[in-house]
């Protein structure tokens, strides 16, 4: 487990009745930390500390846990025996959900259960009172595998909706009630959700990305950065999970990755449009009470795929929080917690992503911005890749990033033109350099299908946000679809499976009027309605109900940034950004499962304001050898013979000594 999941921080409401119900004492208190603890007996204990004062306990005994909110960071507690109900909010809700898993452990995971039984608890309790020592706590011992999966075992006698003492009695009633609750609610229950294998929870924190939570909880502004697949936005759900939810805001440069992370995008957000208004302008703009309410209310800004947030912007909104905020400390006082790689895709700058880049305007990156000296206090660089396991791609990916081919590189992926990646009916996916090309691919192969389109229309929970849902979910409003269409999973239905968000498949036949999905590795499924949710900018959330399909004959490189995807082919010679072409690639998980139908060395390049700034994130401190850039040279390979030689020298020097992180 990566924290201590013993402990929770969080606003606590505490409320007792009497024994004909009425309500007593009332206590709320905005932090409190609550503590799983054990007495002499061996008793379990939930203590609860106040900020400054003193602690209460409650044992652990006939205790109901509420839970169906804990996604929100809420749950209530009912220590049925005290006749006292605890209402917790505001708590970080992965934290939330580590603590009720231990509760649900501590209280489960032994034979018999941890709690002592009567006549052992009689007998400790003679032998206490003879020893005259006063009564102790101490912290419960870390969680132990044999405690899980004893417990896990008895996940079957939870009572609804709740983690309890079982009992035998009305057991059988509990479990009737909760299987009949699971089909209204189409849920899984309570215990079991704590434990579902549909996201990614299981997976461990590595070192270096366990280093970024702490900085990031410790409420430090952070940028950090690493390649394509060190797990960067697999990281900041995490840090996401970890921080309280109210005043974080989850935000990313695109809908497709704001989506990825559960957030919103950062100009839905920052309220001021496009931000090409003037300052004050802007400035008016965000002053709206909806936008200065949610400005004011935001202490943490997290910003996915910060490479597409173009610097100007970047600059106008620091400006505004200060402005909004009344607060003049760098972005108005806001912990940010910023994250993405530079040599992937920029901003784009005009117009569609199809559209032909304008020329660059002086501070295309938020680095470049005056701003980004100023709020960033630690940096960090993730190093281990994960999408990728094979060492020799993840080798050649990492000389595309910095824009060096060499003649062996160019050897091997034009090797893989030949290569047959489909399987299982499944064909490959084209990535297109421009989104109009992705989308009449996608129209023109169902047309050219036989048989009959099926429309499944999305339910959305406020239809006047389909344009917004629409620019912000992948699954889209109106999804056309035939048997033998070529579609990509859009949700984690179940990782041991391989049912994960980017799985390519192909609909074999409609059963009750569902498509039935057969995916590469030969596992069908049977798609259901899938539920996503997105914040709008004042807090509220808005969802859409949706098969978890979308065709996938062909995607745009803008838009498949940020995610994994099984079994891709790409035509890199219209690639028009740097970086495009590394983002193309690093889509794939292997040499083996992608097609590269005419590679020349010539579609890879990086920018040489983003080498150089990489430069120096890694010597911070010192003074670097700036490349001369003429104006033309801002976005494309330098032309000029000196500068192409200290390029050279520069992606030398990247290569050869990986970035470090500097706090
Ligand atoms: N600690 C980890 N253990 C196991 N798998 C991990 C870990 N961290 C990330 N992954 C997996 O690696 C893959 C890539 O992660 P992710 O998409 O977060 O990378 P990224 O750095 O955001 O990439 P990109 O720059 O392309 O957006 C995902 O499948 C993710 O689940
Ligand atoms: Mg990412």
């Amino acid at each position: 487990m990566d924290l201590n999941d013993a402990v929770l921080t969080c606003a606590v409401n505490m409320q007792w009745t009497n024994a004909v119900g009425i309500t007593g004492r009332k206590l709320a208190y905005k932090t409190a930390t609550l503590r799983l603890v054990r007495n002499d007996l061996r008793e379990l204990f939930v203590e609860v500390t106040p900020e400054k004062l003193k602690p209460l306990k409650f044992k652990l005994k006939d205790l109901m846990v509420h839970k169906k909110f804990m996604s929100e960071g809420k749950a209530t507690f009912n220590f049925k025996a005290e006749n006292c109900t605890l209402y917790l909010s505001n708590a970080p809700p992965g934290t939330l959900m580590f603590f009720l898993r231990t509760i649900f452990i501590k209280m489960n995971g032994n034979e018999g259960g941890s709690q002592p039984d009567d006549a052992s608890l009689q007998k400790k309790l003679r032998e206490h009172l003879m020893s005259g020592k006063p009564s102790s706590f101490e912290d419960v011992s870390p969680v132990t595998t044999t405690e899980m999966i004893l417990a896990r075992k008895k996940a079957g006698l939870l009572s609804k909706g709740s983690v309890t003492t079982p009992s035998p009695q009305g057991a059988k009633k509990r479990r009737f009630e909760e299987l009949k609750e699971e089909k209204e609610r189409g849920t899984m229950p309570a215990a079991k959700k704590l434990y579902q294998s549909t996201t990614d929870e299981s997976l461990r924190l590595s070192e270096e990305q366990m280093e970024v939570l702490r900085a990031c909880t410790s409420g430090k502004s952070v940028f950090f950065t690493g390649s394509a697949g060190t797990g960067k936005s697999f990281l900041l759900r995490r840090i996401i999970s970890a921080l309280p939810p109210d005043g974080t805001v989850a935000t990313a440069s695109t809908g497709v990755a704001a989506c990825l992370i559960g957030g919103t995008t950062l100009h839905a957000f920052a309220g001021i449009g496009g931000g090409d208004a003037t300052m004050q302008r802007c400035l008016e703009l965000a002053s709206r009470p909806a936008s200065a309410q949610t400005w004011r209310k935001c202490k943490r800004l997290i910003i996915d795929e910060i490479s597409m947030v173009d610097g100007q912007f970047f600059e106008k909104i620091e400006a505004v929080a200060r402005h909004i905020r009344r607060n003049d400390r760098p972005f108005g006082g806001i912990q940010l917690i910023l994250c993405g790689d530079f040599l992937q895709l920029p901003p784009v700058i005009k117009g569609d992503f199809g559209a032909a880049p304008t020329a660059a305007p002086q501070q295309r990156f938020c680095f470049q911005s005056s701003a980004w000296e100023t709020c960033i206090q630690c940096v960090y660089e993730l190093k281990q890749v994960h999408r990728q396991s094979d060492p020799e791609f993840v080798k050649i990916l990492n000389h595309l990033r910095i824009g060096h081919v060499n003649d062996s590189i160019t050897t091997r992926l034009a090797a893989t033109s030949k290569q047959k990646i489909e399987g299982n009916g499944i064909l490959a996916t084209q990535l297109c350099s421009h989104t109009n090309d992705a989308n009449s691919i996608n129209e023109s192969k169902l047309e050219n299908l036989g048989g009959d389109k099926i429309l499944f229309k999305a339910d959305d929970s406020d239809a006047s946000m389909t344009n917004t849902l629409d620019q912000q979910i992948q699954a889209p409003s109106q999804l056309y679809l035939k048997v033998n269409a070529q579609v990509m999973l859009l949700k984690n239905i179940n990782i041991s499976n391989g049912l994960v968000n980017g799985a390519r498949g192909v609909v074999v036949r409609m059963e009750k009027d569902l498509p039935v999905v057969r995916f590469k590795n030969n596992q069908e499924y049977v798609c259901k309605h899938e539920k996503w949710i997105i914040k709008t900018a004042s807090g509220s959330h808005i969802t859409r109900r949706q098969v978890p399909l979308k065709l996938a004959w062909a995607f745009s490189i803008h838009k498949s940034q940020g995610l994994t995807l099984d079994c891709v082919e790409m035509s890199l010679s219209k690639v028009f950004e740097a970086g495009q072409a590394y983002v193309a690639l690093s889509r794939a998980k292997s040499l083996q499962s992608i097609r590269i139908l005419d590679f020349d060395a010539k579609q890879v390049w990086a920018n040489p304001q983003v080498l150089q700034f990489y430069k120096g994130f890694r010597r911070k401190l010192m003074d670097t050898t700036m490349i001369p850039l003429g104006p033309k040279n801002k976005d494309k390979k330098p032309a000029d013979k000196a500068a192409n030689s200290a390029l050279a020298k520069l992606k030398k020097s990247l290569i050869n000594k990986p970035l470090v992180s500097i706090s």
